[in-house]
């Protein structure tokens, strides 16, 4: 019998950051036939549909596109896994009316996130990018401006998930003062005080905004809700540019209505802050970049080496791993 076919979509460079070595090597010691994207280009269209001929199952890269008429065209695919949580231009419908069974990965982003929730943190309150290129660009004075510490100074987290539950700890460990607001969570660590959406916006020296873009949260940081925070704080947004309002917050920003944020995500193309926010001198923005990290792509990778397995010993259907992200994937 012909061993079973599995094309991995992953260029060169992303197989280098963002699949591994290892998931390689993993997928190589199984009895399939491995098709590789030896290019500098991503697979998509065309030649997404061309290289996954023969194929049964389609490991895709973060950025491979699978609209309707890629699925409608994948004609030998049974499993088409998504090396990633987001399933944005992923057709999954159009998928499962071609009878090809839509994977994605489980997060393991939680200590990534968090990890970068406090470095924006800590880079806000001292200053550090700006003080970093003042230094370079020749000037080493002393900054006229000090800056604040972590302990004693009090966060509001905005959603209490993998990524919020995490970003407590951290705090924690900084000898924070924490509170928390998320009307759909259950509150098992005695260190956090739940209140209302009020009272985490208006008393805290830095509000997180790590909750899931739901209709509801759409928007929710909006004029109103800056207007709330105190006029020293710092907003930080790294869960989704949907519960933002930009224009709002480039308001604040420039009025002098909140004194800073630490971005993420935003409107931006691939959801990253807008540039006009990001060029603003009280803020300190990254391109969505708070999830890259070697660790969680690795296991992400050796996620999707479990799924050819499953297939490969007939324990199909799997399901999404990741049923939360499906409002996500909605608003994306
Ligand atoms: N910046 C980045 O690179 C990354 C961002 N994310 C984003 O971070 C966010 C959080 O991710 P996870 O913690 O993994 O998700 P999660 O699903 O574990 O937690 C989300 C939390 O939001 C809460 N929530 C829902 N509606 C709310 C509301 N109206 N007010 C307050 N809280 C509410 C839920 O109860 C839940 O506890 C998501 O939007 C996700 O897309 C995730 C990974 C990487
Ligand atoms: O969810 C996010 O914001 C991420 O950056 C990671 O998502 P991905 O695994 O690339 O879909």
């Amino acid at each position: 019998m012909k061993p079973m076919r599995v094309l991995l979509t992953h260029n060169r460079d992303l197989l280098k950051h963002f699949y591994g070595y290892r998931a390689v090597d993993a997928l190589k010691a199984l009895p399939i036939e491995l098709v590789m994207n030896d290019s500098h280009e991503p697979l998509s269209g065309d030649t997404l549909v061309k290289a996954a001929e023969g194929c049964e199952v389609v490991i895709s890269d973060r950025l491979a596109a699978g609209p309707r008429e890629v699925m409608q065209r994948l004609k030998d695919v049974k499993l088409f896994t998504r090396c990633a949580v987001d399933m944005r231009n992923i057709d999954v419908d159009a998928a499962s009316a071609a009878g090809i069974l839509v994977c994605n990965c489980s997060s393991g982003y939680a200590d990534a996130v968090a990890e970068h929730t406090l470095a924006l943190m800590l880079d806000l309150a001292r200053n550090i990018t700006r003080d970093a290129e003042r230094y370079h660009a020749g000037d080493a004075s002393h900054p006229m401006v000090f800056g604040r510490q972590m302990a004693g100074a009090h966060v509001g987290v905005i959603g209490y998930g993998s990524i919020g539950r995490r970003i407590v700890e951290l705090a924690l460990a900084f000898k924070m003062k924490v509170t928390v607001y998320d009307p759909y969570a259950r509150f098992d660590n005695g260190a956090v005080v739940p209140v209302g959406l009020d009272e985490v916006l208006s008393q805290p020296d830095f509000v997180v905004c790590a909750a899931y873009a739901t209709p509801e949260t759409e928007r929710m940081m909006n004029a109103d809700a800056f207007a709330k925070m105190r006029r020293d704080a710092f907003f930080i947004n790294i869960s989704r540019g949907i519960l933002v309002d930009e224009d709002a917050l480039e308001a604040a920003l420039t009025s002098g209505t909140i004194a800073g944020a630490g971005l993420d995500v935003g409107d931006g193309r691939d959801q990253q802050p807008s540039l006009r926010l990001a060029r603003l001198p009280n803020v300190v923005a990254t391109p969505h970049s708070a999830a890259l990290m070697i660790e969680p792509s690795e296991f992400q990778a050796m996620e999707t080496v479990e799924q050819v397995k499953a297939m490969l010993e007939g324990r199909l259907p799997i399901h999404a791993k990741n049923p939360h992200r499906l409002s996500n994937w909605r608003s994306r």
